[in-house]
This record gives C-alpha cells, structure tokens and sequence, in this order.
C-alpha cells in the first residue's frame, strides 16, 4: 500500500534535516509542502506570528491540541526554557508516530510528550495524570468546531489562570466561528485578532489569542 502524504513528510525531514537543529526540520516541511504537497502545518507565515506571542509569553506549561505532523510543536518548543515543557494532544494513532519521530529529529523529544488520544478524554486528565497546575499557554489546532466546546472544558478543569493565552489557528479559515463568538462576548477572555494567509497560500486567514482574565 502505498504511503501517506504525512509519510512523505517524514521522509523527507529523516532525509534532509539536520538532526538536532528545529529550525532545519521546520524548513524542511515548509519547503516540501509549499513545493510538492500541502498540508495543514500552521507554516513559516502564521508561524512568525505564533514564534513572537510565545516568546513574549514564555510559558512553562504549554498545551497544544492537534499535534498533525508536530511542526507546530517544534516551532513552539524550540523557544521553551530549559526546564518548561510541551503536552500535545493527537488522536490519530499514524500522526502521533509520525510526529514523534519528527520531533525526534529535532532533538526536542525532551521538552515535548505527545498525549495519544481525544482531547475531550485527557483535558480532564491533565491535571491528576500529568501532573498539570494550570496552563500558561494553549495552541488550538485541531478540529475546528471542538476550539470552543474544548476552551469551557479547560475552564471549567481549572486549568486556566489569570494570564493564560489561548492562541487559535484558522479561525478564518476553514474558520472557527463559535470560538470566536465565544472568547469576544466573554468577559473573562481579552482577545486580539492577527491577520495573515493559510499556510503555503494567498488565501486570508488569521489568528486569535484570547487572554484569560480569570
Ligand atoms: C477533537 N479532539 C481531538 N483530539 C485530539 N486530536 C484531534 C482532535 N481533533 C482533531 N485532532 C487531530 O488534530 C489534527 C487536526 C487538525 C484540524 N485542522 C484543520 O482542519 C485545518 C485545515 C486547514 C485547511 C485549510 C484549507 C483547506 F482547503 C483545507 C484545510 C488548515 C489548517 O491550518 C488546519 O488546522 C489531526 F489531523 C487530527 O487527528
Ligand atoms: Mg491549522
């Protein structure tokens, strides 16, 4: 059978990247997948933007949820501090392998732990089984219409505190209505739009962060 596009990705990272070095892995993918085939990384665009929120938040406990191939991962953990660490949650058995050894080849398999599974299963989990206070700072990346119904849960497991940043991708496209509803009627949340294009594309999208107020 032949192979996914997600396997060629990691050939392609196992082939060309230098090991140890994110930044190689990172341009790896966007090169393949602005060259031969798309796939839904957050990219270098919305990528900047997202290197600048979390080195200006430096969080120690981040979560991401959707993990895909991990670029988003290893964008954000190569800019952790030492001793800060990365929980990512996919539920896609052949993702999490393939991000796993992706982010092993950026040498960041020490600051990232891949959590197999749905999100709605293990935020629950966070805190009793991975040992999680709360969170400084939540990527959403995963399926759309689950970013706002996944924000309450977080809320309401007490894993937000005054200051915790919630940063959404697409939230104009594919677009993430209800959460943006959601996080700008909300009180408890400061939100700031950054406009910029889907990865790899012209077309518009942009990203959301929503301050937790507590
Ligand atoms: C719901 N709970 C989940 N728990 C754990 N893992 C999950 C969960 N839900 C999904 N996953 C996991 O998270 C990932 C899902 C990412 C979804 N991302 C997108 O759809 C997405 C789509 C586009 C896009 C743009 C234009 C176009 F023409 C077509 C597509 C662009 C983007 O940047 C995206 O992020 C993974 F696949 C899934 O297993
Ligand atoms: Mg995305």
């Amino acid at each position: 059978m032949d192979q996914s596009k997600e396997q060629r990705i990691l050939n392609t990272v196992s082939y060309n990247a230098v090991k140890g070095d994110p930044e190689s892995v990172m341009k790896c993918i966007d090169k393949y997948c602005s060259q031969y085939e798309w796939a839904m990384n957050v990219g270098d665009e919305k990528g900047l933007i997202l290197d600048k929120i979390v080195e200006e938040a430096d969080p120690s406990v981040v979560l991401e949820l959707g993990t895909y191939c991990g670029y988003s991962a290893i964008r954000i953990a190569r800019l952790l501090k030492p001793k800060a660490r990365l929980l990512t949650i996919e539920f896609n058995p052949e993702f999490a392998s393939i991000a796993k050894e992706i982010i092993d080849i950026a040498g960041l398999s020490d600051k990232v732990t891949i959590l197999e599974g749905h999100s709605e299963d293990i935020i629950p989990q966070l805190k009793k089984k991975y040992e999680v206070e709360t969170l400084d700072f939540v990527f959403l990346d995963h399926w759309k219409e689950r970013y706002a119904p996944d924000t309450v849960l977080l809320e309401e497991c007490g894993l937000l505190r005054k200051g915790s940043i919630l940063l959404a991708d697409n939230v104009v496209f594919p677009g993430a209505p209800e959460f943006l509803k959601y996080v700008r009627n909300n009180q408890r949340f400061e939100c700031t739009s950054y406009p910029s294009h889907l990865e790899y594309m012209q077309v518009e999208d942009a990203m959301e962060k929503a301050v937790y107020l507590g």
